[in-house]
């Protein structure tokens, strides 16, 4: 049922996008086409030697051809650039996710008048084309953060290019479920927790220089029959932070994910939530520094210097500890 509501979403998207494409386009951008992942035997044999097994079936539009399945079993999400689904390694004894994004097609996209000039660029292919970004933006990301090994992140097991799509292979998380969809169902108790694990994983990645940068209810992934677990996943829009460079980014996780901030400032009296968004918007970081601090401190004294607003946080709601890798982690309170 998930799964029809997210292909519905994408074809909806995609129908707005159709409806404006002008005469001449070849119509890739129409839902059914889009739907349609065809694989050339080129590309078969790339996904065959990096160990990596999908579920195919016969095109619609041509039963010769061998076409991406995008049945129930195998699709598990559809973004705004491309279709995640199921697949298995023979190397990874865990299951597989697959984001495969399709590139726009080369010709028939630009025309153009007799000075030479372009007199008209396709809108889908300029979108297409940052889906060409985002996914080597996401590989780069996920193959850092797995050799940092960062957890509650999708492994990374492989990027692929070919003429037609770009392929991002990840650990899948089985089991669990976008936040977006859960969130009007959970006590304060068990959103107090999930926050703090969100708070926990941002400051690990900004530990080895990662920025999510889009972080939204769709990308924190719940695992309800885990204890709430979290993970986060795409990574398309991260951002690397040079540090010591001036960094201008909207990377502050405490502005982005809306509604959970939402809920925690009714959850979390007085203004306390406020005065760190405050905070961070002045020094961007600083709420990652105050957790390092408080985790590391071996005194009452050392404490002291930490704003009080922020102790507050750390003791009251989100109380943190430091693995012996460094990272930081949420204790579970009764
Ligand atoms: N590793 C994974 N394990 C399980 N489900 C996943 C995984 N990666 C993605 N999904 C599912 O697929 C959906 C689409 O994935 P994702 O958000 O990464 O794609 P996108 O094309 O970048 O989407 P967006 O429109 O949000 O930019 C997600 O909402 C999620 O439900």
């Amino acid at each position: 049922n998930e799964k029809l509501v997210s292909l519905s979403k994408s074809s909806s998207t995609d129908g707005t996008q159709c409806d404006k494409t002008i005469k001449n386009d070849v119509g890739s951008s129409c839902p059914q086409k889009n739907l349609e992942y065809h694989f050339s035997s080129e590309e078969l044999g790339l996904l065959n030697q990096h160990n990596l097994v999908v579920n195919t079936q016969s095109c619609p539009s041509n039963p010769s051809l061998t076409c991406l399945s995008v049945d129930r079993q195998s699709l598990i999400g559809a973004g705004s650039f491309g279709l995640v689904v199921r697949a298995r390694s023979r190397t990874f004894d865990f299951p597989i996710a697959i984001k495969f994004i399709k590139l726009p097609t080369k010709l028939d996209i630009v025309s153009f008048n007799t000075g030479g000039r372009y007199n008209r660029i396709d809108r889908t292919s300029l979108i297409e084309n940052r889906g060409d970004q985002k996914s080597l933006r996401e590989a780069v990301a996920l193959r850092l953060i797995t050799e940092y090994e960062i957890p509650s992140i999708p492994k990374y097991i492989a990027y692929i290019e070919t003429a037609s799509y770009r392929i991002v292979a990840m650990e899948l998380l089985n089991g669990f479920e976008e936040l977006s969809k859960i969130i009007d169902k959970l006590s304060p108790k068990q959103l107090t927790f999930i926050s703090c694990q969100t708070a926990a994983i941002v400051c690990n990645l900004d530990q080895i220089g990662v920025s999510h940068d889009d972080m939204h209810e769709r990308n924190i992934l719940i695992d309800r029959k885990n204890n709430n677990k979290v993970n986060l996943i795409d990574f398309g829009g991260a951002q690397f932070i040079n540090k010591q460079k001036h960094f201008t980014s909207t990377s502050n996780f405490l502005k982005q994910p809306i509604n959970l901030i939402g809920h925690l400032k009714r959850i979390i009296k007085a203004d306390l939530i406020d005065y760190i968004q405050s905070q961070e918007k002045k020094e961007l970081g600083y709420f990652c520094s105050m957790l390092e601090k408080i985790t590391t401190s071996k005194s009452e004294k050392e404490k002291e210097a930490i704003p009080y607003y922020y102790r507050l946080l750390f003791e009251k709601y989100w109380k943190f500890n430091q693995t012996n890798k460094k990272l930081f982690k949420c204790a579970l309170t009764k």
